[in-house]
This record gives structure tokens, sequence and C-alpha cells, in this order.
């Protein structure tokens, strides 16, 4: 599952969990984006990817890779699953995201040669429409999950502002957010 994480919030946790049981997964790899630039704002990498283990570490399903972290440079989820094929040779690849990111594939880097390096999984997402173009037939699912509404725009809100984000987020997030000050308008 490939994600900015930023934070990790329940909405892409509920997501994994329906993919993995739909689709009848041996795991789900978490896959923090390392330089997402198409968000040259986001909080810095280790703090997501640190968000991402405790979110994710009471599932023995659930685990974090750190690929698009270690390579550097801008993330290319073409070289994210190059990257995975090489470690798992023998896995059937699944890549599962928000269907608002999927839906904008034909834009992304070397787009026509990820079709032969997974299957695709489009989670919807409550609110937000979607303009799908030019996907070929058969390569992604699309799949509703319960909705959700919680975004990570949201909780980074809520934080800036004084308002909780207990219960959007996991307990130790919420934790991690506070003990590194993060998100905040003016930290100390
Ligand atoms: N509540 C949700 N339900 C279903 N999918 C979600 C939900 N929240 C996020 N996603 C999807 O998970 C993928 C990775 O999420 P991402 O890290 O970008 O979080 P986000 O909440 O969309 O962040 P931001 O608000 O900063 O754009 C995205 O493609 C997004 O559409
Ligand atoms: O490969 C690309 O060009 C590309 C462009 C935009 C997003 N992605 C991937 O889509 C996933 C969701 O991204 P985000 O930033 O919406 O959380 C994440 O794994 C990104 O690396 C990939």
């Amino acid at each position: 599952m490939g994600g900015t994480f930023d934070p990790i919030h329940h909405g892409h946790l509920v997501a994994a969990s329906e993919v993995a049981d739909r689709f009848d997964l041996d795991e789900v790899v978490f896959v923090p984006t390392g330089e997402p630039y198409l968000k040259p704002d986001a909080t810095g990498s280790e703090h997501r990817y640190l968000m991402t283990v405790i979110a994710t570490a009471s599932n023995p399903r659930f685990r974090v890779s750190r690929v698009d972290i270690d390579r550097g440079g801008p993330t290319y989820t073409i070289d994210t699953l190059t990257d995975l094929a090489g470690q798992f040779p023998d896995a059937e690849l699944i890549f599962i995201s928000g269907a608002d990111a999927i839906a904008q594939i034909v834009d992304w880097k070397d787009h026509d040669a990820l079709w032969s390096l997974a299957h695709f999984v489009a989670v919807t997402r409550p609110g937000h429409q979607l303009s799908i173009r030019d996907l070929p037939e058969g390569r992604v699912s699309w799949m509703e999950i319960p909705a959700l509404a919680i975004s990570s725009t949201d909780c980074r809100d809520r934080v800036a502002r004084g308002a909780p984000v207990w219960y959007l987020v996991p307990d130790g997030v919420v934790q991690y957010i506070a003990k590194h000050q993060l998100y905040r308008r003016n930290p100390a």
C-alpha cells in the first residue's frame, strides 16, 4: 500500500485490512513515500515512516518497507514496484492506494510499464469525485470500503488548531505527533 501517510490514519488501516481480506493477501506492505514530488511540503520521511511502523506494529500481516525512503530522490511507483519485485521474486504484487490517486495513474512516471509489475486496487474514499481516464481493461480493481471520512489533511489541520485526533489515528500515533510537535502552527 503506497501513501505519504502524513500521518497514517484509520482510513488507511481499514482500507488495507479490507483489501487483504477480499484478495486473501498473505501480507500488506505499507510503503511510505520518500519524496512525494506532488506533495513537496510533506513532513520528513523518517517521521512518516515511524508513525507507519507504530500504527501497523500490532498486526502480524502488516509490515512497512523503507524502499522509497532509502532510494532517495522523488518517489515513483515504477521504482517502488521494481524494488519490491526484486525483494519478493515469487510474490504476486498488488499495489493498493486510494481511488483518487490511482485515477491519475496515466500521469505517473512510466505508467505503461506499471501494468506488468502489479495488479492495482483502488480503494474508494468518501466525498471524492473521480475522473477516470484511459485505464487498460482488467488492470485496476475498484473496491468500496466502509466509509471513513478521515484524511491526513484533516488530521494535520486539527493538530494545528488544537483539536483532537484521538480515534482518527492510532493512539501511538497521537502520542508520537505530540512528542515530536508535528503539525503545530508554532512548535515550541
Ligand atoms: N479514509 C480513506 N478511505 C479510503 N482511502 C483513503 C482514505 N484516506 C486516504 N486514502 C487513500 O490512501 C492513499 C494514501 O493516502 P495518503 O497518505 O495520501 O493520505 P491522505 O489522507 O489522502 O493524505 P492527504 O490528505 O495529505 O492528501 C491515498 O491514495 C488516499 O486516497
Ligand atoms: O509514480 C508516480 O509518478 C506517482 C505519482 C503520484 C503518486 N504516486 C504514488 O501513489 C501513492 C499515493 O500517493 P499520495 O502522495 O497520494 O499518498 C504513493 O505510493 C505514491 O508514490 C506515484
